[in-house]
């Protein structure tokens, strides 16, 4: 049985931010791989545009491509309609029938979970660990006991939605996001206003 990580998000883009967490939970929970998981149609974002899916998954594909123990899932891109983290999760166990699932959240998404579709689904599909956020603050009390672990990781004072609107205001973004996807941001023209 392997221990596999499960980093969802929308990565719109990808950020140290979302690295560290995912290294930091790696290494603590002995972990033998970390999956990235894109959102496919993040509904709970629905309010503003979102870029396509496919320069999302190519953002993470670059980000996480040196790190032996990360691994990208199209999963969530591929399967049509919004995206729900219980049909992640069952779609993973689904492939991985023999591993345990460890979902990662930041505080702030965590706080959001039981607005999540199908939401008592989810903590018998996964163990949940909840990562420290700056501005945000870790609390695991709205959920089932034993459910979730809480963990302080290295502090990304980091947004995608920063970086966006960095990119929009011709600032730079270097040293947020990996230099691979400095890259592909402006060869692609993404966030431009
Ligand atoms: N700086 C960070 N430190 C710790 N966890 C983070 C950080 N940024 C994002 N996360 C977590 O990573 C997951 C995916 O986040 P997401 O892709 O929505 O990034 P975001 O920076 O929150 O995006 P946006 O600003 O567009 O809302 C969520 O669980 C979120 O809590
Ligand atoms: O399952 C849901 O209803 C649900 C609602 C909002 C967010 N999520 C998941 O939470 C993770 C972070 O999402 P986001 O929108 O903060 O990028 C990502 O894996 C999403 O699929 C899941």
């Amino acid at each position: 049985m392997r221990r596999l990580g499960v980093m969802g998000g929308t990565f719109d883009p990808i950020h140290h931010g979302h690295l560290v967490a995912a290294s930091e939970v790696q290494s603590k929970f002995d972990l033998d791989e970390v999956i990235f998981v894109p959102t496919g149609q993040p509904w709970q974002k629905s309010q503003r545009e979102v870029a396509a899916a496919e320069d999302r998954y190519l953002m993470t594909v670059i980000a996480t491509a040196s790190n032996p123990r990360f691994s990208v899932s199209r999963v969530d891109i591929d399967r049509d309609g919004p995206t729900y983290t219980a049909d992640t999760l069952r779609d993973l166990a689904d492939r991985y029938p023999e591993d345990k699932l460890f979902f990662i959240t930041g505080a702030d998404a965590l706080e959001q979970i039981v607005s999540w579709k199908r939401v008592d689904e989810l903590f018998d599909r996964a163990h949940f660990i909840g990562v420290t956020r700056p501005g945000y603050q870790l609390d695991g009390h709205h959920l089932p006991e034993g459910a979730v672990s809480l963990i302080e990781v290295p502090a990304m004072a980091i947004s995608s939605t920063a970086c966006r609107d960095r990119v929009c205001a011709g600032e730079p973004v270097w040293y947020l996001v990996p230099d691979g996807v400095v890259q592909y941001i402006s060869k692609r023209g993404l966030y431009r206003c």
